[in-house]
């Protein structure tokens, strides 16, 4: 028992004192905006939201900002935490934020691709798995395309 109580410290010391990579969620017309990895070899092909890690210094919601940018090329508005954070690593934490994107088309410049999701199409994504646990909590803001 003492040795789970201090593994389960040691994990939360880990954590506390881990660095976040941002995820933002941008929503428009009830749809998510996925983007597909192009390296590294392991990941290529999958899925995951924009946004990379947050520097020293720097806010959660100006790195939603910066990452949109380099990125997508566009300027999205980050809103509110999506969900509770998702362990990575021990030292690296998953933390997505809702968005949303005034104007632009977002151009990839660094993934394989970009794609607006669907409710339908959420869950058949080959989403990194960090991104998965994400799902339930994307579910609610998708809205059916009508036909
Ligand atoms: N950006 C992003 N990274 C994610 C997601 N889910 C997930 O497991 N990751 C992982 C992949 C990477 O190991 C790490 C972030 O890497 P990154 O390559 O996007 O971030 P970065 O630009 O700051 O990193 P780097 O290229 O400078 O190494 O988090 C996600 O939804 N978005």
């Amino acid at each position: 028992m003492q040795a789970r109580a201090h593994a389960v410290s040691q994990r939360s010391v880990e954590l506390l004192n881990a660095r976040v990579v941002v995820g933002a969620a941008i929503i428009r017309n009830g749809l998510l905006l996925a983007q597909q990895r192009s390296y590294p070899p392991d990941t290529a092909g999958r899925w995951e939201l924009p946004g990379g890690r947050v520097e020293p210094g720097e806010t959660d919601h100006d790195a939603v900002i910066r990452e949109c940018r380099e990125e997508l090329g566009v300027t999205v508005v980050p809103d509110t935490r999506l969900a509770p954070d998702v362990p990575l690593r021990p030292d690296l934490l998953l933390r997505a934020y809702t968005a949303h994107l005034p104007e632009g088309t977002p151009t990839p410049t660094d993934h394989q691709a970009v794609r607006w999701i669907g409710p339908t199409e959420l869950d058949t994504l080959d989403w990194l798995p960090a991104d998965r646990v994400l799902l339930p909590a994307l579910h609610p803001l998708l809205t059916p395309t009508p036909t």
